[in-house]
């Protein structure tokens, strides 16, 4: 019999499972599950053969998808109206997983009618949020007990109510403004009707910039982002005793994790004046006398003389134009040698990460054009961004730490 794609796929699916599988069976590791208490993560070690899965079971799914049925249903908002429905009516916390409710009992909870709540819930059970064991019961999943946390709501709703109406109008805006590289000149700026970036909108609007730092902490908390890839990512260690500016460092988590390791390090952590007041106040006494805070605009010229210049998530957020202002807003301060760090997504070359890690990184770059203009690079244009700023930045090159979502880019200043 002739061999076909879908079959080699279908073998590559059956080894790799076969492979997890028996991992988890000989470790005595719980086997993957909709069920509320499954853990939802492999051991390290299975990775690979996890991507493989994913990426032959998502390629042989879409082979035998009618085309048309394929658009359709990635073409559509239903996944957040159901998704947004469960926040909205707190339907998760209705009930506790273990027990069972049915759709009259959800409704009555949410306030609507029973057809309407059942279309919702069933439609979110097709994204395994709850499941219909038997006929008209109602269960949880892992992923719907998920929904039973505000952070998740909140992280849910920004989707919805902040990254969707801007997503919607991001092609008027690059209709309106073609080319254009001003961060206000979006789909945010025109879903928001307004001229100010997307920090001031949500400064003015606390509920709304709760939401919003509760969607940057779920990135910031899953696998990948841990501080571990910073501190094994670059040698601080060679740096001896030397100052550390960490540009838009928020409250300076990554700093003080650095400096909970690296005792001869010093570090000053710069962001807006709003968000360093006080933060101080909440650090451990070990790292109390080595890290401080400033208020710092990032495109105003850098006062503070280090050994490194660091940017942990800045850079994605802006056009050309804007990193080119930030990089050249250093080079009055520095001498020959000082590094400067970006710890960034760096994106692979299309086609070689796994097809839904590709998917997770392509979705942040247009995310990041619709609040912005800001995207996500490759190593040819870090390289090129350090050129176009001044050609006596050197850069170094890309490191990317294994299991880390964010790459060390490293570039010196040649003087
Ligand atoms: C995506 S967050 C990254 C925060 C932190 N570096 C981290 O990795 O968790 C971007 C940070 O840049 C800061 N920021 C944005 N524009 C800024 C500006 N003009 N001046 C100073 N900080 C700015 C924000 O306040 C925010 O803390």
């Amino acid at each position: 019999m002739a061999s076909s794609r879908i079959l080699e796929l279908a073998n590559g699916i059956g080894k790799f499972t076969s492979l997890i599988h028996d991992h988890l069976a000989s470790h005595d590791l719980q086997f993957p599950s909709f069920s509320p208490d499954a853990s939802g993560t492999l051991p390290e070690e299975l990775l690979k053969a996890q991507d493989a899965v994913l990426n032959d079971t998502a390629e042989l799914h879409d082979l035998l998808m009618p085309p048309i049925s394929a658009l359709h249903i990635n073409g559509n908002v239903q996944n957040l109206v159901s998704m947004n429905a469960i926040c909205r009516f707190d339907m998760a916390n209705s009930f506790a997983p273990g027990e069972e409710t049915s759709f009259a009992q959800m409704a009555k909870h949410a306030g609507l009618s029973e057809t309407v709540t059942k279309s919702l819930l069933r439609h979110a059970m097709t994204i395994r949020i709850f499941c219909e064991p038997k006929k008209g019961v109602i269960t949880h999943t892992a992923r719907s007990a998920l929904f039973r946390e505000p952070k998740i709501q909140n992280f849910i709703r920004t989707g919805l109510e902040e990254m969707t109406p801007a997503a919607l109008r991001t092609l008027d805006a690059l209709q309106k403004w073609p080319m254009s590289e001003e961060p206000a000149e979006t789909g945010f700026a025109l879903a928001n009707n307004t001229n100010q970036l997307i920090y001031e909108i949500l400064g003015d609007d606390p509920a709304r910039a709760k939401r919003f730092a509760d969607t940057m902490n779920i990135f910031t908390t899953e696998k990948g982002f841990e501080t571990s890839h910073v501190i094994s990512g670059f040698d601080w260690q060679s740096l001896g005793a030397a100052t550390v500016v960490d540009i838009g460092g928020s409250r300076g988590h990554i700093s003080i994790a650095l400096a909970m390791q690296f005792p001869a390090l010093k570090f000053v952590v710069q962001d807006f004046e709003i968000t360093v007041k006080g933060a101080e106040n909440d650090m451990a006494e070990a790292v109390a006398e080595r890290v401080s805070f400033m208020a710092h605009d990032i495109f105003k010229e850098q006062t503070v003389v280090a050994h490194v210049y660091y940017f942990r998530w800045i850079f994605h957020n802006w056009s050309d134009k804007y990193s080119i202002k930030i990089l050249r807003s250093l080079i009055p301060i520095l001498r020959p040698g000082v590094h400067i760090i970006i710890n960034d997504v760096c994106m692979a070359e299309p086609g070689t990460l796994a097809a839904w890690r590709e998917k997770e990184l392509r979705t942040f770059d247009l995310g990041m054009l619709a609040i912005l203009n800001g995207r996500e690079r490759d190593a040819e244009e870090w390289k090129d961004l350090f050129e176009r700023a001044d050609p006596r930045f050197h850069f170094e090159g890309v490191t990317q730490p294994e299991g880390s979502n964010l790459a060390m880019i490293a570039a010196s200043w040649s003087g």
